[in-house]
């Protein structure tokens, strides 16, 4: 099989077939009975060239014109089969492509979504591996199965024609031929693969010009605009481009003699071989059907070396052999620890969750996000985090999330380590925004449900959190309701402002205490909303934690001030906690950030009175 393995070949076809076996099976078998097909209309072409003359003559032995007639019926037959086969080959193409980029595309994200921690998310060996999958530059997996058919098919039409020039002809022309072929083909394959080597090898320009293709299309245009910015995106992005490309075509400058002189040696070899059949035919060595047949199998030969189907194929097993190994490198690098079945992780936290000791620092880096921390959550607590940009405060929500765990001390739910804890269980647990929740291009409803998927079908939940975090006044102005997809991009959808998705954030969280999570985490829930709303959610704030653990994150000492504790994280610890009036006689960094926040409202009330 050249430089493409028979093992290589057989792991890629028992993967396609595993995942569409009949479109596989036919794509593989119409590629293969097209090149028999264009091998016979070569063998019947060849007949019926030899049989001209003595059908013409009506010599004596020859041929009869009835059975040339059926003679010339066989090679039109075969011919148009030959001639058919390509238009079924595409339709089985297409549904073996279809559903192997749905496989590989669920074969590649599940081991990544799998994990209830994130670290592997931040593994460069885990992340180049993911990549590999993938397939650079489109050369993946579905393509590298897309070009095997075409492979085997080249294969049969080397092997069949020069088994023809061998009995017809000559046997060590045939072995020249498919020598100088495989070697060829090999060496182009080389010569492409270094091109795309080069190409794929620059990935720093290239990322850079993705993301400014991106920015200007898709994340940024309103900035853009704005800030007058699009001739330097575009100049920007030719530059990058450019740079990116540059070392390809020093590759292709000098691939370009490497290429002329193998595509020169390559007709040279089949230029000598139909030579050699010339000078056979007049020194009378070699009869018209012997000649008629060999010369277009001296042909096929030449036409069937493929290097750029070689190094799909192998980019193509590449991209498999990575698909495969992900899940268990993801395992083995990041492995999640065993859970403890006994524990009844669905009623917790019934009295508490204690950071002990805490430290954390993450994956890559030097610097310490938490030291010592010690924090007690309280069952049915609301309690109120503060403390300056980068402190810490979202990176301890995401300890409690089970989703880093920490790098010293440790994390006791009702006493129990969160590390034994079913983490899964755990986090159904936990109701959040975080400061980046998602934004799904999809209706209201579901938007609110994912909260609690189980649950999605709970339309007295709906209407009530609906009512409690506001969306319903939103809810009525959309032109399909509930259905109304949040996303201008679809039919009738729409855009929300940044305070009606903070509301549809916080009736997703919401939904979820509702369906029975025991800890809501609120980080920076009024940061997008109006002073109304935000006076709003701040009355009902103890209401809607009533009966849950609630922790809750805000620069805004409005909503943090009704908390029933309030600590203050920095240095990467607790440095205060009390309840508000305990802070501010306590005279500390709460009560310094709290006037500060104060005198500046009653500075800009006054302006105000003073400008009326
Ligand atoms: N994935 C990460 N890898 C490395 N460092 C990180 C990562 N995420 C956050 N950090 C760093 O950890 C520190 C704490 O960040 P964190 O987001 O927890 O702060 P915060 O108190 O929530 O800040 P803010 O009030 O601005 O939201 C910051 O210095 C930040 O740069």
């Amino acid at each position: 099989m050249g430089v493409v393995t028979v093992g290589w070949v057989l792991t890629l076809l028992r993967y396609g077939l595993r995942v569409s076996p009949g479109s596989t099976a036919l794509t593989m078998g119409l590629a293969v009975l097209g090149s028999v097909l264009g091998m016979g209309v070569t063998l019947l072409t060849g007949q019926v060239v030899g049989a001209v003359p003595g059908v013409i003559d009506a010599a004596p032995g020859a041929m009869s014109p009835g059975a040339f007639g059926w003679l010339l019926a066989a090679l039109l037959a075969v011919f148009i089969g030959q001639s058919l086969t390509p238009a079924f080959h595409q339709v089985a193409s297409q549904i073996m492509d279809a559903a192997l980029v749905r496989d590989i595309g669920a074969g590649i994200t599940e081991p990544l979504l799998r994990p209830r921690r994130v670290a592997h998310l931040e593994d460069t060996e885990v992340l180049d591996m993911q990549e590999r999958a993938k397939g650079k530059g489109g050369f993946h997996l579905a393509q590298g199965l897309a070009n095997l058919p075409w492979l085997l098919a080249g294969r049969f039409t080397l092997i069949g024609s020069a088994v023809i020039v061998g009995v017809m002809f000559s046997w060590p022309v045939a072995a020249m031929l498919v020598a100088v072929t495989l070697l060829l083909e090999w060496y182009g394959g080389r010569l492409i693969a270094r091109e795309i080597d080069v190409w794929w090898g620059n990935t720093e320009e290239q990322r850079r010009a993705n993301y400014l293709f991106d920015l200007g299309m898709r994340d940024a245009p309103k900035e853009l605009r704005v800030f007058g910015l699009h001739g330097w995106l575009v100049d920007r992005y030719v530059r990058e481009w450019t740079a990116g490309f540059r070392p390809v075509w020093e590759r292709r400058r000098r691939n370009v003699k490497w290429t002329a002189l193998t595509g020169g040696l390559h007709l040279a070899a089949n230029g000598l071989a139909v030579l050699l059949v010339g000078r056979a035919a007049l020194n009378g060595d070699l009869p018209l059907t012997e000649v008629a047949t060999t010369v277009p199998a001296i042909l096929s030969i030449g036409a069937s070396m493929n290097s750029y189907g070689v190094v799909q194929v192998k980019r193509g097993l590449s991209a498999y052999r990575a698909m495969a190994e992900l899940p268990g490198t993801i395992a083995q690098r990041h492995p999640e620890p065993a859970t403890m079945t006994r524990h009844r992780v669905e009623t917790m936290p019934a009295r508490e969750v204690r950071f002990e000791n805490v430290g954390f620092r993450y994956p890559g880096s030097d610097v310490d996000v938490l030291r010592n921390l010690d924090l007690t959550l309280h069952a049915h607590e609301a309690l109120a985090l503060v403390g300056v940009n980068g402190a810490g405060k979202s990176t301890l929500v995401k300890l409690l999330g089970g989703v880093y765990r920490p790098t010293g001390g440790r994390i006791l739910v009702d006493g129990v380590d969160l590390s034994e804890l079913d983490l899964a269980a755990w986090q159904r647990r936990i109701a959040a925004i975080v400061q980046d929740f998602l934004r799904f291009p999809l209706s209201v409803t579901d938007n609110v449900v994912f909260g609690a998927i189980e649950r999605a079908d709970d339309e007295v939940s709906l209407a009530k959190v609906a009512r409690e975090s506001g969306i319903d006044h939103v809810v009525r102005g959309l032109p399909g309701g509930w259905d109304t997809v949040l996303d201008k991009t679809f039919d009738d959808g729409v855009d929300l402002s940044g305070g009606e998705w903070q509301r549809i954030a916080l009736a997703r969280a919401l939904f979820a205490v509702q369906a029975g999570a025991g800890v809501l985490v609120l980080d920076e829930p009024a940061a997008a909303l109006d002073v109304r709303a935000e006076a709003e959610l701040v009355e009902r704030y103890l209401e809607l934690t009533s009966g849950v653990a609630s922790l809750i994150i805000s620069h805004r000492f409005s909503v943090v001030r009704n908390a029933d504790r309030i600590c203050v994280l920095a240095d990467g610890r607790i440095v205060e906690d009390g309840t508000h009036e305990e802070l501010l006689a306590a005279d500390g960094t709460y009560a310094g950030m709290f006037r500060l926040q104060a005198e500046r409202y009653v500075a800009s009330a006054e302006s105000d009175a003073q400008d009326a």
